[in-house]
């Protein structure tokens, strides 16, 4: 974990706390909504991540002497500051789980607390959530693509700083098997592994000098870049004469990696060279700007790659830059609050809620969601909460209500959840959603809908509010 304190969050927030706090109101509730409007990727769904992140940041999260003293200078007063030195969330989450499937303006999670504290934490949640949602979207569309391809993440450092550390955690729960992250494969048990780079060949005179010194030093993991000088008139016929020295030796050449050119064609002759010389157990990596339209075309032409390495388009979320999550009140003190907007689609659902995937009787997803009060019992029909007059029947449908308790009174609730378990999770989810919402062509716009009685609930709010 990166050691963080609850400075890690906008002045704003901690000007409305004072504001709260002085005027009696820091024992008043609220209970906020974390939720998205917008799919990224013009995808047909997103993937949950940074959960357990959150929790486990949130469980430790205080003001330390440093902050405080910085905070002193910064003219808010002693008072609050005293109030600051014993500040811990002591709230309450509900929240999907992590390596959910995840659709636009639904919550994914809600936040039960007294204003202040809620308030002071909703910075570091929209950082941790949004920008790991981003990327294990990102990389479960790379994982639908490559199939069972090995899929390794080279990103950190093209990666929007220490946002690295996160991209490389992000990219195992979208699926991917491993990480060039040293610092993420020890805090988060993440498989680390790695080739070489073109200075460890260059700083040698020739090719093979370079590769057999790797060689002799990693023979387990040796995996030889072979573009430095020519493919396929050096690197290759090289990386055989390695290959075969290996083999007098017991050992046995893991790979090649290649990181320029026509990456199809040059993979294609290079497996036929080195399944000539007997090494077909080589296996050939390939990278170089890769993301999943490059590897859908590699793989369309037959390109025999069983590695892909993937750096900058996966943990910059290219072309996305940021997913557009949002944390929103929706009851104060224990009264439902709305806002307002000219867009219906901007206009807030009040109420705590829970959220329902509904199913039909053979337990298949009939794609759509449903937000109902949170002690609603049944729901018979959901309503578009941007297209008033749209509505789909659902009362013979199975439930699964989505969000579940994993924050009570500042302790998690729940065991902390393997990166391995998540990942699992999540591609079993994944598996259960039908292909028209995965297709990155115009797919399928999954359904989500608010039940009756919050309908009723957000027009009368309406109504009042626009008084
Ligand atoms: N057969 C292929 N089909 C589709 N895309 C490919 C294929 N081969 C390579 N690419 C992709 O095309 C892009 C090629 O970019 P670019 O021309 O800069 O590559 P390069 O070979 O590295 O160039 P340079 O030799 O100047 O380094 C990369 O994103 C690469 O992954
Ligand atoms: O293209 P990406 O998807 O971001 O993948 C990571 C890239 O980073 C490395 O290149 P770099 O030129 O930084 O170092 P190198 O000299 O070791 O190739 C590697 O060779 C990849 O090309
Ligand atoms: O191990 C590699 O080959 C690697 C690691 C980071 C970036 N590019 C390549």
């Amino acid at each position: 974990m990166l050691d963080f304190t609850a400075t890690y969050t906008d002045q704003y927030q901690l000007s409305m706390a004072q504001v709260y706090f002085e005027n009696g109101q820091k024992e008043h509730s609220a209970v906020f909504d974390y939720y998205f409007r917008k799919l990224p990727f013009d995808g047909g769904y997103a993937i949950f991540s940074g959960l357990e992140d959150l929790l486990e940041i949130l469980e430790e999260l205080k003001f330390n002497e440093e902050d405080l003293a910085y905070l002193k200078d910064q003219n808010y007063s002693e008072e609050f500051l005293d109030y600051l030195k014993t500040f811990k969330f002591s709230g309450t989450i509900m929240a999907a789980r992590e390596g959910d499937i995840l659709f636009p303006n639904r919550p994914v999670l809600q936040v039960e607390a007294n204003i202040i504290e809620a308030q002071l934490i909703e910075t570091i949640l929209l950082n941790l959530l949004n920008f790991q949602t981003l990327i294990a979207t990102k990389a479960s569309r790379i994982r639908l693509v490559a199939k069972n391809s090995i899929l390794l993440e080279f990103g950190l450092r093209r990666a929007h700083g220490p946002g690295g550390y996160y991209a490389s955690r992000a990219a195992i729960v979208g699926g991917f098997d491993g990480t060039s992250n040293v610092v993420a494969g020890k805090n988060f048990d993440i498989p680390v592994s790695g080739t070489m780079a073109h200075s460890f060949i260059q700083s040698y005179d020739d090719e093979i000098t370079a590769f057999r010194a790797f060689s002799q030093s990693r023979p387990k993991d040796c995996v030889l870049l072979v573009d430095t000088y020519d493919t396929l008139k050096s690197g290759i016929p090289n990386a055989i004469k390695i290959g075969k020295e290996m083999e007098s030796k017991g050992q046995k050449l893991m790979g090649i990696r290649l990181d320029s050119g026509d990456l199809a064609y040059l993979a294609q002759e290079s497996r036929k060279m080195l399944d000539k010389a007997g090494l077909d157990y080589v296996k050939i990596a390939a990278s170089n700007q890769l993301d999943e339209y490059v590897i859908k075309s590699l793989l369309e032409q037959n390109a025999p790659i069983d590695i892909f390495g993937v750096g900058t388009n996966l943990v910059t979320g290219e072309p996305d830059g940021a997913l557009d999550g949002v944390y929103k009140l929706s009851v104060s003190n224990g009264i439902p609050r709305l806002k307002i907007s000219e867009s219906l689609s901007k206009v807030t659902i009040p109420h705590k809620k829970q959220v329902y995937r509904l199913m039909n009787a053979k337990g298949e997803l009939i794609g759509a969601d449903a937000i109902t009060m949170r002690d609603e019992e049944e729901v018979s029909r959901i309503y578009d909460p941007q297209e008033i007059l749209k509505s789909l029947p659902v009362k013979n449908c199975k439930t699964e209500a989505l969000l579940h308790l994993v924050m009570k009174n500042g302790k998690k609730t729940q065991e902390t959840r393997s990166l391995k378990e998540i990942a699992a999770y999540s591609r079993d989810r994944l598996e259960g959603l039908p292909m028209e919402y995965k297709r990155f062509d115009n797919p399928h716009i999954y359904k989500v809908g608010i039940s009756k009685a919050l309908k009723k609930e957000r027009e009368t709010l309406l109504k009042k509010y626009k008084k």
